[in-house]
């Protein structure tokens, strides 16, 4: 039966990476999108902004919302300080399954936890299922569509605190517009444009970062 692209860029990994080295997992991955096939992962010019802000921020906590293939999840995890932890979420199965892959041959199982299933379910459930008070840093790189009611989500629950930081992934290209004027509008966050290219291509893509002022 016929591979899907998922399975071909892990088994990209395997062959190219060297187990245990998170950079030569995010080498491997980004070497297979721009000589062999096109993946929505951040890549590798929105990583070094994906990785100046994370160095920036130094989270303890950090969600991800969208991991597909781990790839942005692995580039965060390598950078974080050793108790600090990532949860990630994942809606499709078959994705998870590739990212846990993925994770484990970086050698990042220990700051990683991947949850399947819907941001709806599972982000009211943060605090009594994985004992999280607040995120200190969020990455949203899921459905465009889910980006604004799931920040909205997030302030509800209380999983945002004064100094919370937001990153969020394709506000040009696909484009988040009811999510960009959101923070860029609302007093509660102060928000700033990373400008960039979409992965692996020409077009125009960024990065917007927004800090939550309580
Ligand atoms: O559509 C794009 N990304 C959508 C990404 C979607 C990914 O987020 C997961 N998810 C859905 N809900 C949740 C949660 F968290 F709610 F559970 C997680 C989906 O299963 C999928 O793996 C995209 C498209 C392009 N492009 O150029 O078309 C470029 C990009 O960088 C992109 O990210
Ligand atoms: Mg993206």
């Amino acid at each position: 039966t016929q591979s899907t692209r998922p399975q071909r860029l892990l088994h990209a990994v395997q062959k190219n990476a060297t187990r245990g080295d998170p950079r030569s997992v995010v080498k491997a991955i980004d070497n297979f999108c721009r000589q062999k096939e096109w993946a929505m992962n951040v890549g590798d010019e929105k990583g070094c902004i994906l990785d100046s802000v994370v160095s920036e921020v130094n989270p303890v906590t950090v969600l991800e919302l969208g991991t597909y293939c781990g790839y942005s999840t692995v580039r965060i995890a390598s950078l974080l300080p050793p108790r600090a932890k990532i949860i990630t979420l994942e809606f499709n199965p078959d994705y998870a399954k590739i990212a846990r892959q993925v994770i484990a041959w970086a050698g990042l199982e220990d700051k990683i936890q991947v949850v399947e299933g819907p941001s709806g379910e599972w982000i009211p459930k943060m605090k009594e299922q994985f004992g999280v008070k607040t995120f200190d840093l969020v990455f949203l790189d899921h459905w465009k569509d889910r980006y604004l009611p799931d920040t909205k989500l997030l302030e509800d629950c209380g999983l945002l605190r004064k100094g919370s930081i937001l990153l969020a992934d394709n506000v040009i290209c696909p484009g988040t517009p009811d999510y960009l004027e959101y923070v860029r509008n609302s007093p509660r966050y102060k928000s700033q444009y990373f400008k960039s290219h979409l992965e692996y291509t020409k077009a125009e893509d960024g990065l917007e970062k927004s800090v939550f002022l309580g």
